[in-house]
């Protein structure tokens, strides 16, 4: 129940909806009560052996006029429940708008570590599916639960101030009621769980799929990917026959105990007209209030253990993600990181993704403004957990990283990464136009500095060549880019940021040699005057590099240039000596 107590707290923002609806609610209720007052009147009035006169105000006092009245009343209720429905969706609106931004908030908030871990699929799958499933828990159960629960108060009062004995009979059938609740409530609850993790998993594994489609037309398995997706939808679609079987089979058996309920008090109630202590309409309204204002919104509720069970899920999952917290916490307090000349000193730093696992094993490193640095070293040597520190994606364990002698934790979170621009293996573009997507890097861009930016990157003669130029579309809808025009077209959207400090992750895909020269150029306008971290795979870059950094297994092995580390005859001259090879032979 905690879930739906904090989600009721969640609705108290929208206390001014739901305190109108409350009303709203109230006097719809007390308008559809009036109508079996009404029907016993005609009844008594119609009765052939003492016919009772109307006691409505004047004009209605008649056949006519009471059955006008009986039309206003369901006119004037409807028209409520109208204004009511109205509310209550737009109110589910207002929280469907509000919890998907404050999820999205949350989650471009995350870190990285978070995204590496999670199934992006799973992720879609709460903040569309369960953030809909809970709107459907204000727009349809909330309304049942609070209009069905006023009409039941007021059914009690009714009946018992109608037929005291009569009523108590009507409640006899209760305990059953509770007891064919109690007894599929777990059922229900454990097989919409079931469900709701289900479809999470569907999703998901839909969306990574469909993401990699390359891997699994390559390896040939799309027929063994159809079945494996039909059988998840078999699955799912046995459990929710289960669900609905549940559901229903629990609302026969309410169905049999009002049968009960209402062949009780219609026997014991049909007596006593007999007798001559009920009057027929009496009995004819205590049976609609019976049936229709008593048993029914009862049923009504029993049924919502369904949708309650499924939104549950939902509840959770939904805050499971509101309650994760980011691994690098941004303190908004902090200053901000004025504009720096681009000195970093890695001091003493130690890093570790699980605890006690160190990647990192004490790094020292200082390097000054403009100097390009190479990371070399082995797979898995820590090259881009190097990287991904600078841009504080993770936190270091120990020691501590400085950019201009500001450590990276006290200062303003994107304050350092405006000042890092990172390009990376695999150029990562949206589906939007190319100017939208070298915007990304400076979103007040004039187009003479896109037009620099572009020819900077060897860009122009490509984008000259698009039929609408920069407004031609990439992706989907649009052109296909080769793997080195979109790498340029990366390098333009860094250029356009102009950062002080430049993470270059070079391709290790081999290019045709004309691609390369491109590449190269601009990555040279790019790096020139900037302060460079670069995990090198090409030899021209090693080569000319500043400072190059050899790690083994969390650790700088070696560090020079490249005349010095050669002149060493370590690590870094065999690796050279290996790439130079492997180079020549692939050139050959
Ligand atoms: N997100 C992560 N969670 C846990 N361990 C990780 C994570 N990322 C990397 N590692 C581990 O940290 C170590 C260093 O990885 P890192 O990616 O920094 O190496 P690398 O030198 O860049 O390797 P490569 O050249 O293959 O990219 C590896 O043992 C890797 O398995």
């Amino acid at each position: 129940m905690g879930q739906f107590g904090r989600f009721i707290r969640e609705l108290g923002k929208y206390r001014g909806a739901q305190l109108w609806i409350a009303f709203l609610t109230l006097i719809s209720a007390l308008l559809s009560l009036q109508t079996p007052g009404l029907i016993k009147q005609i009844f008594n009035f119609l009765d052939p052996r003492k016919s009772e006169p109307f006691h409505l105000p004047g004009p209605f006092s008649s056949l006519t006029g009471a059955f006008v009245l009986l039309i206003l009343v369901s006119l004037a209720s409807g028209l409520m429940s109208y204004v009511m429905g109205v509310t209550i969706q737009a109110m589910g609106q207002r929280f469907l708008l509000d919890t998907r931004v404050k999820l999205y908030t949350h989650l471009q908030g995350l870190s990285q570590g978070f995204f590496e871990k999670s199934q992006t699929g799973k992720i879609v799958a709460t903040v569309v599916n369960d953030v809909g499933q809970v709107n459907g828990l204000i727009t349809g159960a909330f309304v049942t639960i609070i209009q069905d629960s006023v009409t039941l108060i007021g059914v009690l009062i009714l009946i018992f101030m109608q037929n005291a004995h009569l009523a108590l009979l009507a409640l006899s059938v209760y305990p059953i009621y509770i007891l064919n609740y109690l007894l599929s409530r777990k059922g229900l609850s454990d097989n919409a769980s079931k469900i709701s993790e289900l479809r999470g998993v569907i999703l998901s594994d839909l969306q990574e799929k469909l993401a990699g489609i390359q891997v699994v037309k390559s390896y040939a398995q799309e027929r063994s990917e159809v079945r494996s997706y039909t059988h998840l939808n078999r699955d799912n679609l046995n459990l929710n026959i289960r669900q609905n079987g549940l559901g229903t089979w629990l609302w026969v058996r309410a169905e049999l105990i009002t049968a009960v309920g209402t062949a009780v008090v219609l026997c014991v109630g049909g007596q006593a007209v007999i007798k001559g202590d009920l009057r027929q309409g009496d009995l004819v309204a205590f049976l609609v209030l019976v049936t229709a204002y008593l048993y029914a919104p009862t049923i009504r509720l029993i049924q919502l253990n369904d949708q309650l069970a499924r939104s549950q899920t939902s509840l959770r999952r939904i805050f499971d993600l509101l309650d994760t917290a980011p691994v690098v916490v941004n303190n908004l307090k902090a200053p901000a990181l004025p504009k720096i000349a681009g000195r970093v000193v890695y001091e003493h730093v130690k890093f570790a993704y699980e605890p006690e696992q160190y990647v990192l094993k004490g790094i020292d490193l200082t390097v000054e403004p403009g100097q390009m640095i190479a990371f070399v070293g082995g797979s898995g040597s820590g090259k881009t957990t190097m990287i991904s520190l600078l841009s504080r994606h993770y936190d270091v364990v120990e020691g501590r990283i400085t950019i201009d002698g500001h450590d990276l934790r006290e200062i303003e979170l994107y304050s350092l990464r405006q000042q890092i621009g990172v390009v990376l293996q695999e150029s990562i573009l949206f589906h939007a136009t190319i100017r939208e997507n070298l915007k990304y890097g400076k979103l007040d861009a004039t187009d003479e500095e896109l037009a620099a930016a572009v020819e900077a990157a060897n860009l122009t003669s490509v984008i000259e060549a698009l039929p609408q130029g920069y407004d031609t579309k990439i992706g989907e809808e649009g052109v296909k880019l080769s793997v080195g025009e979109k790498q340029r077209l990366a390098i333009a959207r860094a250029l356009l940021a102009d950062p002080r400090i430049l993470v270059l992750d070079e391709a290790t895909s081999s290019l045709d040699s004309e691609t390369e020269t491109l590449i190269q150029e601009a990555l040279d306008r790019l790096m020139t005057n900037r302060t460079s971290f670069v995990i090198a795979h090409r030899l021209s870059t090693i080569v000319k590099a500043d400072k190059i950094v050899v790690m083994e297994l969390g650790e700088i092995k070696e560090m020079g240039t490249h005349s010095e580390l050669l002149e060493q005859g370590g690590i870094y001259a065999r690796l050279y000596a290996e790439q130079f090879r492997a180079e020549l032979e692939a050139g050959a």
